[in-house]
């Protein structure tokens, strides 16, 4: 019997960029198949998983405004953006028998349920991988920050984030060739540090609400597991 994970409910945030692959753009329909046989892994170890993914691989408010174009109105689409990685996950996740719903933090009731907190919860606590779509629903915030918000809404004992690296470095690794992987640190360091991980508005929810943070990387067939099982590579970000 393997132990059971010191996690009763974690909030995983899926990196919107991982899912297009090789491909430079868009989705990538074997690696979101991989990432949600990683969930239900996770489930079979008797986790409840609640999911935030981003859109990077589609789009971004930042492109538009820095080409000169509506901030707000990129954002919406950026938004737009994770709805569809939202549908790809939970087609995938149904495919391979796990029983997952996407909640909107804007409504769009045709495709899928509108978020609210005490719906989240009660499918969490019925078993259900809740993915939530739409990020935080309002422009200038960060996928970053919907996964800290949804994290501390959910009631989550920690914040996992899958994304292109191993972990937090001295420094952002894909630039700083000679940077060194932290294996513990408090969401304080990160902070002061300017280590840019996460957006700091999201590590300073994560803080406040006391939550954990994880990075791994997403790419790492069966890490989220391994991390579960306390067995993977990857950073924690927690205070003492
Ligand atoms: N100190 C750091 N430690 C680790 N990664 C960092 C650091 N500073 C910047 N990064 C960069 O942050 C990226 C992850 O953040 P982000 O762009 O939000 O990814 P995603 O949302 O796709 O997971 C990494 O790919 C890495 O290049
Ligand atoms: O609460 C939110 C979450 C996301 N976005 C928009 O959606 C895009 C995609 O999210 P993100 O960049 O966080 O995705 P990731 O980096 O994880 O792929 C962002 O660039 C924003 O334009 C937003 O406006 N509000």
């Amino acid at each position: 019997m393997p132990a059971q994970p010191p996690y009763r409910r974690v909030l995983l945030k899926a990196s919107g960029e991982a899912l297009m692959g090789e491909q430079g753009f868009g989705i990538d329909v074997s690696v979101v198949d991989r990432i949600a046989s990683d969930i239900a892994e996770a489930r079979s170890l008797g986790v409840e998983v609640g999911v935030v993914i981003g859109g990077g691989n589609i789009f971004r408010g930042v492109a538009v405004a820095s080409k000169g174009g509506d901030r707000v109105t990129g954002d919406h689409m950026g938004m737009l953006a994770t709805v569809i990685n939202s549908l790809a996950l939970r087609t995938s996740l149904i495919k391979i028998g796990v029983d997952a719903v996407v909640l909107s933090a804007i409504a769009m009731p045709e495709l899928c349920e509108s978020f609210s907190q005490r719906q989240a919860t009660q499918y969490m606590d019925a078993g259900k991988v809740v993915i939530f779509a739409g990020g935080t629903g309002n422009p200038f915030f960060t996928t970053d920050s919907a996964a800290a918000l949804r994290a501390a809404e959910i009631g989550a004992d920690a914040l996992f984030k899958g994304t292109q690296v191993d972990g937090v470095y001295t420094a952002d690794p894909k630039k700083d060739p000679t940077a060194t992987r932290y294996e513990h640190l408090s969401h304080l360091e990160v902070l002061q540090k300017g280590l840019a991980i996460m957006d700091t508005a999201a590590i300073a929810l994560a803080r406040e609400n006391n939550i954990p943070i994880i990075v791994y990387s997403i790419h790492e067939k069966g890490g989220f597991g391994d991390i579960l099982k306390g067995e993977g590579r990857c950073t924690i970000v927690a205070d003492a």
